[in-house]
Order: structure tokens, then sequence, then C-alpha cells
């Protein structure tokens, strides 16, 4: 292992029945590359502040020197990883949608409720009644329950506006705040295309005009945003209309992310191949041609098992395909008020197993580096390495199996979030 001995240690986890370091290169990994996890039984872990300084089993080497306030955290028969990545979330929103699981049951579908004024629009008037202060709170509890959950970085979009633009930019500016003031990391996306406004429903160009014209452009001149996405989808945005938001957020320095074929094969995945989106997302309905140019464009799959489970749909996403044709994938919670009300990454990871048949080796790979990738950012996290951040999850489990196994519940006792130390027992 490296060694930076520049630097005291002021953290160190010893005594590590399973540390998952995830070691490897700063890429999607992909194929075989899922399932190596880089195991080191008897672990341990030494943080400089906010950066790993040594990752190694047994004892400490005698160089690297023990600051005197140092914390010393015995991880005898715990399971460590590196701080678990949630890069797709809704998580700014106002009001709750509980009435439309309902409607669900008596038979309505999501597009349905959608195009018949609930849903999104639902929460967009919720969005625009409450204050600034009132998102911030009710987006700061579900952070700190991802946080409880292990997680230390979350992407997060707006899109509960339209062409109400102060209200995705309230939305874009509690994001930033949150980032401010709470431990999590977090990754803005403009989401500006999310449904149709009614005003704009018989001329939906005019309302692509003004995202391109106007509103991505400033965006990203105040820099409120790191990636652009869009909701294509029948009867949502279609390819063409998404095309052309996507290209004018590149031309301005927006990385791309596309909720695509979430439940209709629309050719989303082909669009994200052709535009080089970090990530195409959903992906439950698309076609086996766009999956193949979506492994030659390097794009990877963010896949969120929790919401087909919600709309109750039978068909999950092919990841056994996916993964066998080369696509990277990610797991994700998107947490959001309509298809995916929670904020259990761990959940999400049972779901991995259970339904889209990915290994515990694999489901580890998508919510660390991979994730990490899907947000850009696998320079600084997503393994445990010298020099990256010291974000790491402390589970109360003997393994990773056990941690998808015994589900529904929270299993971590402790998460360090830039080298601070928070201690999750009594939420658990
Ligand atoms: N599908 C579009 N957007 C969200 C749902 C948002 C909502 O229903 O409020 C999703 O990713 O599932
Ligand atoms: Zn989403």
């Amino acid at each position: 292992m490296v060694i930076d001995m520049d630097e005291k240690a002021t953290l160190v986890i010893k005594n590590i029945s399973n540390l998952i370091t995830m070691r490897g290169p700063n890429r999607p990994r992909k194929k075989e590359e899922m399932s190596e996890i880089g195991l080191i039984k008897n672990g341990i872990i030494a943080a400089s502040k906010d950066k790993i300084i040594y990752v190694g089993n047994g004892e400490l080497p005698k160089d690297i020197e023990i600051a005197q306030d140092a914390k010393i955290i015995n991880a005898q028969g715990k399971t460590v990883t590196p701080g678990l990545i949630d890069s797709h979330t809704h998580l700014v929103h106002g009001g709750s949608r509980e009435y439309e699981l309902f409607k669900k049951l008596e038979g309505k579908s999501y597009l349905d409720i959608l195009n018949s004024g609930g849903g999104i629009y639902d929460t967009v008037e919720s969005t625009k009644k409450a204050s600034f202060e009132e998102l911030l709170k009710k987006a700061e509890k579900s952070l700190n329950r991802m946080l409880s959950y292990g997680v230390t970085t979350v992407e997060a979009k707006n899109g509960y506006g339209l062409d109400d633009f102060n209200t995705e930019l309230k939305q874009l500016e509690v994001i930033k705040e949150l980032n401010r003031i709470h431990p999590v990391d977090l990754v803005p996306t403009f989401l500006g295309a999310h449904a149709v406004p009614k005003k704009y429903e018989d001329d939906v160009d005019k309302f692509v005009d003004i995202l391109i014209t106007e509103m991505i452009p400033y965006v990203s001149e105040k820099n409120l945003a790191k990636f652009c996405d869009v909701f294509c989808e029948k009867g949502v945005f279609s390819v063409d209309q998404s095309r052309k938001i996507l290209s004018a957020a590149k031309e301005r320095g927006l990385f791309l992310k596309i909720h695509a074929d979430e439940i209709e094969p629309l050719g989303g995945a082909e669009l994200a191949a052709e535009l080089g989106c970090v990530s195409a997302d959903h992906l439950v309905g698309a076609s086996d041609e766009g999956l193949k140019k979506m492994a030659q464009n390097n794009v990877i799959a963010t896949l969120l098992p929790t919401t087909t489970f919600f709309l109750q749909s039978e068909k999950y996403a092919k990841a056994r395909k996916m993964i066998e044709l080369g696509i990277p994938i990610a797991l994700s919670t998107d947490y959001n008020p309509g298809s995916s009300p929670t904020e259990n990454l761990q959940l999400v990871m049972t779901f991995g197993a259970l339904k889209l048949h990915m290994n515990p080796r694999e489901i580890i790979t998508s919510v660390t580096i991979n994730a990490a990738c899907a947000l850009k950012l696998e320079d600084k996290i997503g393994s445990l390495e010298v020099a990256k951040k010291a974000d790491m999850a402390i589970f109360d489990v003997p393994n990773i199996e056990y941690l998808i196994y015994h589900f529904g519940v929270n299993h971590t006792q402790t998460v360090i979030k830039n080298g601070e130390v928070y201690d999750m027992t009594s939420v658990s």
C-alpha cells in the first residue's frame, strides 16, 4: 500500500473484519471488474483530517504518526465501505403524494396520473407554495436520513417549477445552501425539462426554446448546476426535443444525464449514446440496440429498482444484459414524492439483488465507484485509497452479503464524512 507520511493520522479504523476498498482505476467498472471490490481482511485505514493516508491490513506502519487527539475506532466484526453515493435524486420538493399510491392501486398508471394533471404537476404546486426555508428544512431532513444510511454524496435535481423559473431557481438555491451547511456533499442537476408546463401543452417547442435561450444560459452562467437532465418519455419530451435541450446544455459546459426509456422504448438510450451523456437513467424500456450503443459510448446506466417496484411494473431494467454488454451500472434511490418515496439506498441494494439479479460485489460497485463516475467525481470519492476523501461507512454486518440480505433495516453504525465521525447507532 502507498503511504503518505507527511500528515499525522487524526482517525484510525482498525481490526476491520471486511474492508471493501474498491481500489482500482478511477473510471467506470464494467463486466467482471464490477465484481472486484478490493476486499482486505483484518483491515486498517488511517485518515489525516479529510484525506485518506493509509489503507492496509494488520497494524499501521511505525512511521505513521498518530495525532494525540486522534479518534481510534475498533471495527472488529464490522464491514467498512467507501461512503455510499446516491447519484439520482429529486431531493428538493414541496409536499407529498401518498394519495397517488392508492390511485395506482386502483389501476391508474403513472403516466395516466401525470397526463391528467396530477403527479409531477401536483408537486409543482406544492413546491411553488413552499418557502425557501420550508424546502430547506424538508430536504435537510431527507439528507439526514440519507447520511444515516451511509450515504456521503448525493445528486439533487430541481424540476418542480417548470415554466416558473423562480421556483426552479429556489430549488437550486436550496441545494446550494444545503451543500454549504450539511456534511453530505450535493451535486446539482438542472432538470428544467421534467414535465411540459400546462401553459405550453399546445406548443411544447416554445417551452424548449425558453429552456435553451433563457434558463440553461442563466443556470450555467451562475454555476448553479453541474449536470443537465431531461425526462425523455412518451407524452413528456420527445427524443428531438431532448436532443435540442441537452445539446444546448453541453455547449454551455454542463455534463449530461437523461431520464431515458423509463416506461416506453422511445430511443432515450440511443440519444444518450449519441450525445455522450455521462449516464442514462431508468432504462426499463430501453431497446437492445440502444443498450449496445450505450456500451460502445461508455454511458453509465443508473438503475432505479425501487421506482419500478413502487410503480408496480412487472418488468425491471435488464441489468444482467447490460453487464454482459459492458455497460457500467450505478444504483440509486431516485428519491422523489411520486415514484420512489424512499431515501434508503440500502433497500435499493437489496432490490439490486432480488429484482435486477446483480451479485453483492456488483451492487457495492454500483453505489460506490460507478456512482462516483456518474457524478464525475471518481478522482475524489468512490474508493478507499490514499489521497481520496475520508468518506466511509461502517456497517454492523459480518459481510456485504448480509448487508443486502437482512433488508428494510438500517445497518449503519458510523459514517465518516470528510474525516468527521458521525455515530448512527442511535438512529438505526
Ligand atoms: N420520471 C420522472 N421523474 C421522477 C419522478 C418524479 C415525480 O414523480 O415527482 C423519476 O425519475 O421517477
Ligand atoms: Zn428521476
